[in-house]
């Protein structure tokens, strides 16, 4: 199945030009956010639909309605998307929006509000994993090569998207900037109930216990695997290859050692240790 190869280049970090223009970009760049907007900050491969499905049952207090009729894409536009444009403008209560773009694109725009801010980071070499996967069945991202090779774009920082370091260095050096609450997939994993409800209570919609339970139960793993508004399997062949794998794929913590040898996970840590060396930031999952 032929790929839909079109780079779109912005602020030095290559994007699928099938998803994203120099408008599209520009318009997320200045986008004027709301104090009530919620903005899902990830780095692709972090759980972002994950977050996405949480978000959107907490604010319906676990009413299904919307997450049983609605794509994701559609109740949590990614900002920077071709199609979002007119679906954010015309949305006028509170807007779950969705963004991968790095924090120094967005960070001017959202300093001007009191925009709420939730950044997922995923242990990375989990991340290096579902993104080589991804890139086979994504038709709008580059054929991966091997995952020798895709490896060491994804270490390089070369790979679309750009790097995961400078990502998440970037979006957790705000902190302090701006109202951003930092949840790791792995916490989520461990604690889907504690997750939501710490969610819900920073967001200020609080949570009873049973619905608490209702969203863990619709956000498990194998329930969203098997929900078209999630598992994309929506998306026509020719944008994700379904015959390639699942989007929904494992859903597990710690998948890279069944991927790495030995070699590679030492040139991991030598490559992390060096980007990370000044952060002081909590990735305690890394050395898992
Ligand atoms: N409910 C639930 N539980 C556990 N894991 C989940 C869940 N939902 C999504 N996932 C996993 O998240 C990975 C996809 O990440 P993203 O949603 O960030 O991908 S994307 O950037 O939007 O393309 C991808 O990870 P891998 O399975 O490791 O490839 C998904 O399986």
């Amino acid at each position: 199945m032929a790929r839909l190869e079109v780079t779109e280049t912005f602020a030095g970090i290559a994007l699928p030009g099938h998803l994203h223009t120099q408008e599209s970009l520009r318009f997320a760049s200045s986008f004027q956010f709301r104090d009530t907007d919620v903005l899902i900050a990830t780095y692709p491969k972090s759980g972002t639909t994950w977050m996405q499905e949480i978000l959107t049952l907490i604010h319906s207090k676990g009413d299904l309605e919307a997450a049983k009729t609605i794509p994701n894409w559609d109740r949590a536009p990614w900002l920077e998307h071709t199609y979002s444009k007119d679906l954010l403008q015309e949305t006028s209560g509170p807007r779950l929006i969705t963004t991968h773009l790095p924090c120094q694109v967005l960070a001017p725009a959202l300093r001007k509000s009191k925009a709420k801010v939730i950044y997922m980071a995923r242990n990375p070499k989990d991340v290096a994993v579902s993104f080589y996967h991804f890139h086979k069945m994504a038709k709008f991202l580059p054929d991966p090569g091997s995952f020798e090779d895709f490896l060491i774009s994804f270490l390089d920082g070369t790979v679309q998207y750009g790097s995961w370091f400078d990502h998440v260095k970037g979006w957790l050096s705000q902190q302090a900037e701006l109202e951003l609450f930092y949840i790791t997939y792995e916490d989520v994993h461990k604690e889907l109930g504690r997750s939501v409800e710490r969610l819900a209570d920073w967001l200020g919609c609080p949570l009873q216990p049973e619905e608490i339970r209702e969203i863990q139960q619709h956000c498990s793993f194998s329930s969203m695997r098997e929900n078209a508004m999630v598992n994309y399997t929506l998306v026509p062949c020719e944008i994700m290859d379904h015959s390639q794998g699942r989007f929904m794929r494992k859903g597990t913590v710690g998948d890279w050692r069944d991927h790495f040898t030995p070699l590679q996970n030492m040139l991991f840590h030598k490559i992390y240790q060096k980007e990370m060396q000044d952060s002081s930031m909590r990735f305690r999952w890394f050395l898992d």
